[in-house]
């Protein structure tokens, strides 16, 4: 469903931009990421365990968040962070933390996404923190992907940015090998990623990512995703399938929100 301009607007408005201004006519990316994440914020409730994203687009719910409980809008929330990132911004920002260990079950979870196609499937781990985020937002009852319209794809992969595998270090590239094996039919590249000068990057859970460019669609996406899982020394994939129950994409003309069926 497309939301018209009074929509965006009040959105605008939670961006704190008057509205004597007349509307922008070009928004940047990270402006649309802020208005997904503001819209994100309307759905929490006092008394809420939340899933905190990472990534540029989670951060702005975690401040909005912050700021709704400064204001006295938003009480007795408890967060979950999905990386050490979130956890520091949301401490920095007074929200009450816990993990899953005490709260296995989470009301709602708020995150970014790489890609997003037409089933609300998604590719997630840019900032690296997909394991984490996958064990939160496979918890929540209710998982509000939040994206600007640069995420929507056709198919995951589409973007042509890599699909993230977080492995165990121990010979990481023997396991690099078996994923490009597994993906041949799709014109499979596999390579670690670095950190900087060929340090390799490395989670917070002590682990590498291996990410795979695919140049052909994946045909069956749970198949390749368990495949993937049944090689050992693979910690977790990015696919997020049939996990995301909306997304909220931000685009120049307004708010989409797409529910799962
Ligand atoms: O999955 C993620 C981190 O592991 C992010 O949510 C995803 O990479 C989107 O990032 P951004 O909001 O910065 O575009």
């Amino acid at each position: 469903m497309a939301i018209a301009w009074s929509e965006k607007t009040s959105s605008m408005e939670a961006l704190s931009l008057s509205l004597s201004l007349p509307p922008p006519v070009i928004l940047t990316q990270d402006e649309l990421k802020k208005i997904a994440a503001y819209k994100a914020a309307e759905f929490v409730e006092s008394g809420m365990v939340l899933g905190l994203g990472t990534g540029s687009t989670a951060k702005h719910a975690v401040d909005r968040i912050g700021e709704l409980l400064r204001q006295g809008k938003l009480n007795n929330i408890i967060g979950i962070p999905t990386s050490k990132q979130t956890q520091e911004q949301a401490t920095s920002l007074g929200i009450p933390l816990s993990d899953l260990d005490s709260h296995p079950t989470i009301d709602l979870a708020i995150d970014g996404a790489d890609e997003v196609d037409p089933h609300l499937n998604l590719v997630k781990g840019r900032a690296g923190s997909l394991l984490r985020e996958k064990m939160v937002e496979g918890a929540c009852k209710k998982f509000v992907c939040i994206v600007d319209e640069s995420k929507l794809v056709k198919h995951l992969g589409g973007s042509g940015l890599a699909l993230p595998i977080e492995v165990v270090p121990f010979c990481w590239k023997f396991n690099a090998g078996k994923l490009r094996n597994l993906f041949q039919d799709s014109g499979c590249v596999a390579k670690l990623r670095n950190e900087c000068k060929g340090r390799p990057f490395v989670t917070d859970n002590g682990n590498y990512i291996v990410e795979l460019y695919l140049k052909r669609e994946i045909g069956d996406l749970q198949v390749a995703g368990d495949a993937i899982l049944r090689i050992a020394g693979v910690v977790e994939h990015g696919m997020f399938l049939d996990m995301a129950t909306t997304v909220i994409v931000a685009g120049e003309l307004g708010i989409t929100i797409k529910n799962k069926q």
